[in-house]
């Protein structure tokens, strides 16, 4: 498929991350007005809540639009994200007949603030790339040998949906019970080995009954869309109290999402199939369609006062093992009823190079070799003021599906209100 052209000029740029094939949702303020819905097109942003309210969308007998969040048109179901997704095509298009009526309508993306997209219902993280299981493996318990069950099922646990927050929203470090290996006892106070990864967020639009297993097709079906999702992850906390249950309070302080929901329709044609099995899946992990998607990552650091962002990583969302529609395959295949608004994490995203490895402590093998960045500073875990970008872009012939930054900055850790002499 062509870049499809729009009105709007800004979104007929080959590298612009929001031509018209893109249509991105968000959720956006300016100065004057609550947070609403809005669709990036180009350096602009559609005012949704505007655009319903003056008549120029209505895709049902109540308003979807009315609230600061995506659910509601994703509970509308699949056949109603395609009615939205023809009609914006119509709005925004070249020689689109309402053109005048729409201007108005049109906020610029410099005066808008980004706010979180959706109302996450609840988080789950999963573990599908292999790189970085092995990677893992191998730092942590000496071998790259994968689990017994790696093979076989997409190993995920559940996260926190409370802390998932915006691009652009600032993390306090996390405090937290470590235990060096020849300390005697454990201690408490910020983690000293704070940590990214670099995930794909798949959104769960419609929901799945209690009781009622789903095929991958229909769990295909059932993903809306897509962010850039970084893991936060304390890997101290996290390594003294993850056996036997797995990350708990390691991995809950904060997750960070890109702002603009990309939709799957959006990359449709960026498919990409798994790679070969090694071991062959059960029947009920097996899909007919491509589950993986060809897109462009990439991580970068900006220690507090340096001018520039250094890259640290790229690598591609293909390289994955288990597909989105996979895992929520399975996340229902025990009857666990999956809700609009779910958010799953792929699992940190590596490839084979440590050029393409998706955490610090692969990139700096758990410390073991500090990297050095290109404004000079070394780095193996994160620092307070350091800030951390992911980037995703699918590239086609003659456009760009851009996701828009996930950013975030570190800051000092809360002083906790802990009893003196406790
Ligand atoms: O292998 C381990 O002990 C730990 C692995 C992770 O922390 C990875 C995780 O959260 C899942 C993922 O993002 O792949
Ligand atoms: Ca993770
Ligand atoms: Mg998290």
């Amino acid at each position: 498929m062509p870049l499809m052209k729009s009105w709007v000029a800004s979104a007929n740029d080959a590298a612009h991350p929001f031509p018209l094939n893109n249509l991105p949702y968000g959720v956006f303020s300016t100065d004057d007005g609550d947070p609403r819905c809005g669709v990036a097109i180009g350096d602009m942003v559609l005012d949704m809540q505007a655009a319903e309210a003056t008549g120029l969308i209505t895709l049902t007998d109540d308003p979807l639009f009315d609230v600061p969040f995506w659910n509601a048109l994703m509970e509308e179901g699949p056949a109603v994200w395609a009615a939205l997704r023809e009609r914006l095509f119509a709005l925004l298009g070249k020689g689109a007949a309402e053109q005048d009526k729409v201007e108005p309508l049109l906020v610029p993306m410099g005066d808008a603030e980004l706010h979180m997209p959706l109302a996450v219902s609840e988080y789950t993280d999963f573990y599908a790339g292999m790189q970085h299981a092995k990677n893992m493996g191998a730092i942590l318990r000496g071998s790259p040998d994968l689990p017994a069950n790696w093979l076989h099922i997409p190993i995920g646990y559940n996260g926190r949906a409370s802390s998932v927050v915006v691009s652009g929203t600032a993390l306090h470090r996390p405090n937290g019970q470590t235990k060096a290996p020849d300390a005697e006892m454990p201690s408490f106070g910020p983690s000293k080995r704070l940590d990214i990864e670099l995930e794909l967020g798949a959104i769960v639009g419609t929901d799945s009954e209690l009781g009622q297993p789903i095929t991958v097709d229909e769990a295909d079906a059932m993903i809306f869309g897509y962010v850039l999702l970084n893991d936060w992850s304390a890997r101290d906390i996290q390594g003294w109290e993850y056996q036997p249950l797995g990350p708990f309070q390691g991995k809950a302080f904060g997750t960070s999402i890109s702002p603009w929901i990309v939709t799957s329709a959006a990359l449709e044609g960026f498919r990409a199939p798994t790679p070969p099995r090694e071991k062959q899946l059960l029947p009920y992990l097996n899909g007919s369609k491509d589950g993986l998607y060809d897109i462009e990552l990439e991580v970068l650091m900006q220690p507090e006062g340096a001018d520039r962002a250094s890259s640290l990583s790229k690598t591609n969302y293909n390289r994955m093992y288990y597909s989105a529609a996979e895992q929520l395959a399975h996340h229902a295949s025990g009857g666990c009823a999956m809700n609009a608004g779910d958010l799953l994490g792929s699992g940190t995203i590596s490839g084979a190079e440590r050029s393409e490895f998706g955490s610090l402590m692969e990139l700096s093998w758990a410390g073991r070799e500090p990297f050095t960045l290109d404004t000079g500073e070394t780095r193996a875990f994160i620092e307070d003021g350091d800030t951390l970008t992911l980037r995703g872009n699918a590239r086609g012939k003659g456009f760009t599906i851009g996701f828009g930054d996930c950013t975030g900055q570190i800051l000092p850790a809360k002083i906790h209100p802990q009893r003196s002499g406790g």
